[in-house]
This record gives C-alpha cells, structure tokens and sequence, in this order.
C-alpha cells in the first residue's frame, strides 16, 4: 500500500510544561475524510498545528508522504491549515488573504488575483470579496478561512472547528466544499465537536484526556 498522505508516529505534545497527548500514532491517507473529537481541552487544537508544522512535538514525528517533517520541512506546504481562530490579516481585504496565501506559495500576483474569486463565491462571499477582515462578521472571517486553504489545492487540509461559527447553511455550504477536497484525491482532516460533522466524515478518531494517548475509532 502507499504511504499515507499524512502520518505521526509516537507523538507528544506539551504545552505550559504539562503533557497533552502521549505516544499518538494515526494515518491519513489520500481521500480520506477524518473527524477529530475529544472534550474541550483534549488536544484537537494541538494536534492539528502540530501536523500542520507549526511547532515541534516534544517527542514523536509527522510525516508527509511517508517522509519526516524535520527532515524536509518544504513539505509543509502540502498541508494546509484552517485555524480555529481563522489566522486572517484583518488590515487585508478577503480577496487579499487568499491572495497573499497563494503569492506566498509562489503564484504570480495576477494568478493568485484570478484564484481568490472562485473558492470566496463558492462559499457565499461574492459581495464580501473587497470587504475588510474587521468588517466581517465572525462567521464570514471563518468562511475566508476555509478559502484561503482550499484555494492552495493541499495535499491535506487540516480544519479546526471550520464549521463552529455558521448558521445551518453555511455550515452544509462549508462542508460541502471541504469533503469535496477527498474527492479531489486530498486527505481532510476536521477537528469538531459536531456529531453531524463527524457522521459525514470517514471515520473518528477520540481523543481522551483521561488516558492520555489512546485513540478509539468508528
Ligand atoms: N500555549 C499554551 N500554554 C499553556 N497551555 C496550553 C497552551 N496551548 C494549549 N494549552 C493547553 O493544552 C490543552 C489542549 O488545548 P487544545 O486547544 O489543543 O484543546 P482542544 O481539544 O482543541 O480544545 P477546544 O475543543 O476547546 O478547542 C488545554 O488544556 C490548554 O489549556
């Protein structure tokens, strides 16, 4: 079988000196849709910026593509990221985020000009295109989230709580428009504490704060 698109073997993670997670070892593979679950405070957030790159694992390694991260970290722009607290230049247009993402990841200004456009009406931000990040409502600054890394085409998105700030049908917009990334040959990722959210994925991975490490799968 192929490599999964994205791996961690024993992973750690800790944070202001105390353990989150312990000895965590997953698989994605290419168009595979995974929800991860657990309480408040398990370590959804955790994982998924340790995955994307953002920070080192105390011990353990994540892998792309069956390579290790700290050995070629150019991979890390194969996984993208939507964060839980959207991450957006608030100074910048909407139109802009999506552009400096995808200037950042080598495209020309008129590429990445043309880009923007589609993902931002797909997920119903046509009129709010020239709007300024801070005059967004909390909602539509998520939906410019989830734009701006489907628009680098990813070879896994990772989405923290992508839905966690839409109405019902945003929500099935946004949903909509992240599980059609597996159908695109991408692994997808979603943090959620949405039993809905997690009944379209492929399978669950829990994390359990109480036994640190262990995961249970549907
Ligand atoms: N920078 C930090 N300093 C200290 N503790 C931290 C830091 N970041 C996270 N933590 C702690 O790590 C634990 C896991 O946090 P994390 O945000 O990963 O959980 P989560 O499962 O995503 O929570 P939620 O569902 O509320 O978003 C929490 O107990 C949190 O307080």
């Amino acid at each position: 079988m192929s490599e999964p698109a994205l791996s961690c073997q024993s992973l750690t993670c800790e944070a202001g000196g105390r353990e989150i997670f312990r000895d965590l070892s997953l698989e994605f593979r290419a168009g595979e849709r995974v929800a991860v679950m657990g309480p408040s405070g398990s370590g959804k957030t955790t994982l998924l910026t340790t995955l994307a790159g953002l920070g080192p694992p105390a011990s353990g390694q994540v892998l792309v593509g069956g390579v290790p991260l700290a050995r070629d970290p150019s991979l890390r722009s194969q996984v993208a990221l939507v964060f839980q607290s959207y991450g957006l230049l608030t100074l910048l247009t909407a139109a802009e985020n999506v552009e400096v993402a995808l200037r950042a990841a080598g495209r020309t200004g008129a590429e990445a000009m043309a880009a923007a456009v589609g993902p931002l009406a797909r997920l119903g931000l046509a009129g709010h295109a020239d709007h300024l990040i801070e005059e967004l409502s909390g909602g539509q600054q998520q939906r410019v989230a989830v734009a701006r890394a489907l628009t680098l085409g990813p070879r896994v998105l990772l989405a923290d709580e992508p839905t966690a700030e839409q109405d019902a049908g945003h929500r099935e917009i946004v949903l909509t428009e992240l599980l059609a990334v597996a159908d695109r040959g991408g692994a997808l990722v979603i943090a959620t504490h949405d039993d809905e959210v997690a009944a379209r994925c492929d399978r669950v991975v829990e994390l359990r704060p109480a036994v640190r490490g262990a995961v249970g799968a549907r």
